[in-house]
């Protein structure tokens, strides 16, 4: 089962392995053409309804599969409104092939005769809204023909995620709304009020997996394997940035605050953190820090607000004040640099255990994550050395690791980015493998760079997604700098090279 938006990121990740979504498009239409042969005999007649998007252009595919058929297709629009190139390259093709096509821009031209197979490709997983002129209309003829509907990923009108007509309010669902067909209102005086319509499929041909809103349909629905390797799913992607672009009218702030609690006996790493995380898109990044340390954090970086605390430690007695800054952001990093003195642990245990925020929890501070009840959503990030020390097990394979990880999520209660070569991440439930990264990145620093740049995306996402991001931005930002030093990579390098490796979001 899979959704729309995860369909979406997992074929903008088979595009970056070679795959591109032309191809993916042949294979759709191919078997479109299948499902049509399995319903009607060589020579019976097809009428193929298609929309502008790439729902029709699966159809445009199809049509040049179903040599053995009557075919004839039908565009409902104008070919220069055609949305993207790879449909507008398949229309292109039918003309150049001597195929019959027709356009019809104004529904009451629509006529689609006496059909034995009716292909209703007009809207896919890109609907938005109750369908509009002229897809109201064509949707309408269709369910007062008699011809077999055969659906292209979905029945044009349904949500694929939820089986309800696209634009109802929730709760809206097909099972108790029998007039969604339009064949009650189908009258000559067109008054048909503003009721949702939809298509009624008698079989449905989705692509790559099964969709959510097609489980309770009264259809056929075949799945076809249109080849996404299992690796578009199995390791990240550039599709895992889908979704995490800002709003062009967004505020100061809304794109993410992260606060970095960390420092003492160290400066470097939560610098590190904190200049990945601004790196990374966060807005605002702030470090809470020992006041010792305070001053030459600051030096590192006039993007920072640091917010210094009394002492060289942080310990129970800054409990109050961390919390407040926590307050107020929208992730916090807790961990580089921190140290293992007795009183920094015992600040860490009594912070997380009252903490309802996202946190991701790195370095010294991980020990502490099994020993605690905690309302907080964690990322952990851990090497291996660290998992094991928290209580979870590796292996070498990493699908074999990636399983034993995934148990121990579910028994922590958070998210986990165990790193290595193949960096798993997993929530317990979902579970994706990243292999972006290099031996370069072994170089003191980059761990930090992680945890910065998943605070900022878990900030702008959740806390699963941010840590897929995080890990493969990083990794990418790494491959970058690695192409042109070589393994004279630095931690500094890589966060400088994180807004390239983002550039997909
Ligand atoms: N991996 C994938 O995601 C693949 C997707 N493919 C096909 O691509 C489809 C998605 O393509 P698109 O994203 O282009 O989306 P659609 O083909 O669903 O069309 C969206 C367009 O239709 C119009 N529209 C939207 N809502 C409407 C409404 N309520 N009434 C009337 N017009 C409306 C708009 O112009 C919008 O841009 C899938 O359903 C599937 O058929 C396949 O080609 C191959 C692989
Ligand atoms: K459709």
């Amino acid at each position: 089962m899979i959704t729309t938006d995860r369909m979406a990121a997992v074929d903008a990740n088979a595009a970056a392995l070679g795959i591109p979504r032309k191809q993916l498009m042949e294979s759709s239409g191919n078997a479109v053409a299948r499902a049509v042969r399995t319903v009607a005999e060589p020579g019976a007649t097809v009428a193929l309804c298609c929309g502008r998007g790439n729902n029709g252009g699966d159809a445009f595919v199809a049509a040049r599969f179903l040599s053995a058929y009557d075919v004839g297709v039908t565009l409902l629009g104008r070919p220069e409104s055609i949305r993207t190139d790879i449909a507008r390259e398949n229309w292109d093709a039918l003309a150049e092939a001597e195929l019959p096509t027709k356009t019809v821009t104004d529904s009451a031209d629509l006529s689609l005769g006496d059909p034995d197979v009716v292909v209703d490709a007009m809207l896919g997983s890109g609907a938005t809204g109750r369908l509009r002129e002229p897809e109201r209309s064509a949707a309408r003829a269709i369910n007062a023909n008699d011809a077999t509907v055969v659906s292209v990923d979905v029945p044009s009108g349904i949500d694929a995620d939820t089986g309800d007509p696209t634009g109802a309010p929730d709760g809206n669902s097909i099972g108790g709304a029998d007039d969604l067909t339009g064949a009650a209102t189908a009258d000559s005086t067109g008054a048909s009020g503003d009721a949702p319509i939809l298509v009624e499929a008698d079989g449905v041909v989705t692509f790559h997996d099964a969709k959510p809103g097609l489980d309770a349909l009264d259809a056929t629905v075949t799945v076809a394997d249109i080849g996404i390797p299992r690796a578009a799913e199995r390791f990240t992607g550039p599709g895992d940035l889908l979704g995490i672009s800002r709003d062009p009218n967004s505020h100061k702030g809304d794109n993410g605050e992260v606060l970095v609690v960390g420092g003492g006996p160290y400066t470097g790493a939560p610098s590190l953190t904190a200049r990945a995380a601004l790196r990374a898109g966060a807005d605002l990044v702030s470090v809470a820090c020992p006041e010792t340390v305070a001053r030459e954090i600051q030096g590192f970086s006039a993007d920072l607000i640091v917010r210094d605390l009394p002492g060289d430690r942080l310990g129970p007695n800054h409990l109050d004040r961390v919390r407040d800054l926590a307050a107020g952001t929208d992730a916090v990093v807790l961990g580089p640099g921190l140290g293992d003195s007795d009183g920094t642990a015992d600040f860490v245990r009594a912070f997380l255990a009252a903490y309802d925020g996202r946190a991701v929890v790195d370095a010294d501070a991980l020990r502490v994550v099994p020993e605690i009840d905690t309302d907080a959503d964690l990322i952990c990030t851990p090497h291996q050395g660290e998992l094991v020390a928290m209580g979870g097990e590796t292996a070498d394979d990493p699908d074999e690791r990636g399983e034993l990880v995934r148990s121990f999520a579910g028994e922590l209660g958070h998210t986990l980015l165990v790193k290595g070569a193949y960096d798993v991440v997993t929530d317990g439930d979902d579970l994706r493998l990243n292999r972006t990264g290099n031996p370069g990145m072994t170089v003191g620093g980059t761990g930090d760079v992680l945890a910065g740049a998943v605070g900022a995306l878990a900030a702008q996402t959740d806390a699963f997604r941010g840590a897929v991001a995080g890990a493969y931005v990083t990794g990418t930002a790494g491959d970058l700098v690695a192409d042109e030093r070589g393994y004279g990579l630095v931690a500094t390098d890589v966060i400088d090279r994180l807004p390239e490796a983002m550039r997909d979001a």
